[in-house]
């Protein structure tokens, strides 16, 4: 046994003491001397593990339990108060994929809950300044805005599904699946397929273009700009407006949505302009900025990341044409966990505001009865609610 096993295994049986000592207090050797109810103490006693060296970060190998997951099952907030502020990993999940925030959201358990998804927003936001830091200095001398790492919820992913490079030179498949719904299929690894865009998304989009176009002083004759084909969802029902759009917008990287665009007739469309290429080839350039500012902005890209969707924000205010437009995102990051969605929606409010963007959130439910919505495609939305954003400008008092 060398030195690392020997360490190894100090910390499985430190770890392995802490958990039980949070689930088990009134058996454990340290609060024997203590009543069961007797949280102080308790509390006290976990203070001690914790200051002896018990790690933080432990899980145990069964069923991944870490000290915040038993905190959480202890409905017990101090402790998670203290375990949080001594490094515990907000977001690690056991073997059935519940991080502690979804242990303490089922035993309705708000307190324990919202500090932990508030650790969660903070670690985002730390995270997201320092990788949009590192960023900003490694493209600002070539101009350009390209992708960075994945961050603390989504790991590095070099599949067609988490990498633009290797999205864009994969195949594409458009076809309609046993149920009659409209699909845009790529593989992601390992002959795992993903869905680019599906039908089934058809309510948020339809909800989308209401909460940006309703209403809109400009309605008879929009200027709109989408970022994403896909399977041109939004973009019919930007031209099936009451007054189909004056300019309309569209940018779009991928060489077969592109042939398709072509093929279903969208090049010759009135007022619609193409732009081949991803919104990153256009930051800046003139044909972005033609329209004098667009009333209505969009984008839902695939396979990257919160830290480009953040870039893309810094675009935004540059991109609105003034105090009237508006602006949503395809809100779908951390979507198969409430916890993970909880806080991308919080930090991308956040990174909103930063900008001088006002958000307001409505809900779409999407347990509609699409029969067998996922097909052979990885599941990448699993919570019943989508939190549908609509931003402006805000304004000045
Ligand atoms: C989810 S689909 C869009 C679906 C669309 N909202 C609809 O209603 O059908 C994503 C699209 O974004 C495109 N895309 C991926 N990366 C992009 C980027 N960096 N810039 C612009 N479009 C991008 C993909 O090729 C794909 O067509």
């Amino acid at each position: 046994m060398d030195d690392d096993d020997d360490e190894d295994s100090a910390a499985t049986v430190f770890g392995e003491h802490l958990v039980y000592t949070i689930l088990y207090p009134s058996s454990s050797e340290t609060t024997d001397d203590n009543t069961t109810d007797d949280r102080k103490s308790s509390l006290d006693a976990i203070k001690e593990i914790l200051d002896n060296g018990a790690p933080v970060w432990y899980q145990n190998q069964e069923e991944g339990t870490s000290p915040l997951h038993a905190a959480a099952y202890t409905k017990n907030p101090e402790l998670a108060k203290i375990l949080l502020e001594r490094g515990a990993v907000w977001n690690a999940v056991d073997r059935w994929g519940h991080t502690a925030g979804d242990i303490a959201l089922s035993f309705n358990d708000g307190e324990t809950y919202t500090l932990i998804r508030d650790a969660g927003i903070r670690a985002e936001l730390l995270l997201n300044l320092l990788s949009f830091k590192a960023h900003k200095e490694s493209t600002s001398t070539n101009g350009g805005v390209n992708e960075t790492n994945g961050l603390l919820l989504q790991e590095a992913d070099t599949t067609a599904a988490g990498s633009t490079d290797a999205y864009l030179s994969s195949k594409l498949t458009y076809t309609v699946d046993d149920h009659g719904q409209k699909v845009c299929m790529v593989e992601a690894g390992e002959g795992e397929e993903v869905g680019v865009m599906m039908g089934w998304e058809e309510g948020i989009m339809k909800e989308s273009v209401k909460r940006l176009c309703e209403g809109h002083p400009n309605a008879q004759g929009l200027r709109v700009l989408n970022v994403g084909f896909g399977l041109g969802i939004i973009d019919t029902l930007f031209q099936s407006l009451a007054t189909p759009p004056k300019t309309h917008v569209i940018i779009e990287p991928h060489p077969d949505v592109l042939q398709h665009m072509k093929e279903t007739g969208w090049y010759e469309k009135p007022g619609v302009t193409i732009l081949q290429g991803k919104w990153q080839d256009f930051v800046g350039k003139e044909e972005l900025y033609v329209s004098g500012g667009f009333d209505v902005v969009y984008t839902d890209t695939f396979s990257e990341d919160y830290a480009a969707l953040h870039q893309f924000f810094e675009q935004v205010p540059d991109l609105l044409a003034g105090p009237d437009a508006r602006f949503s995102f395809f809100n779908g990051l951390g979507a198969t966990n409430a916890l993970f969605y909880d806080v991308y929606t919080h930090v991308s409010e956040l990174h909103l505001s930063d900008i001088g963007l006002d958000v307001e959130w409505s809900d779409v439910d999407v347990t509609d009865d699409v029969e067998d919505r996922w097909g052979k495609s990885r599941e990448y939305f699993r919570l019943p609610t989508y939190r549908l954003p609509v931003a402006i400008i805000k304004s000045i008092q």
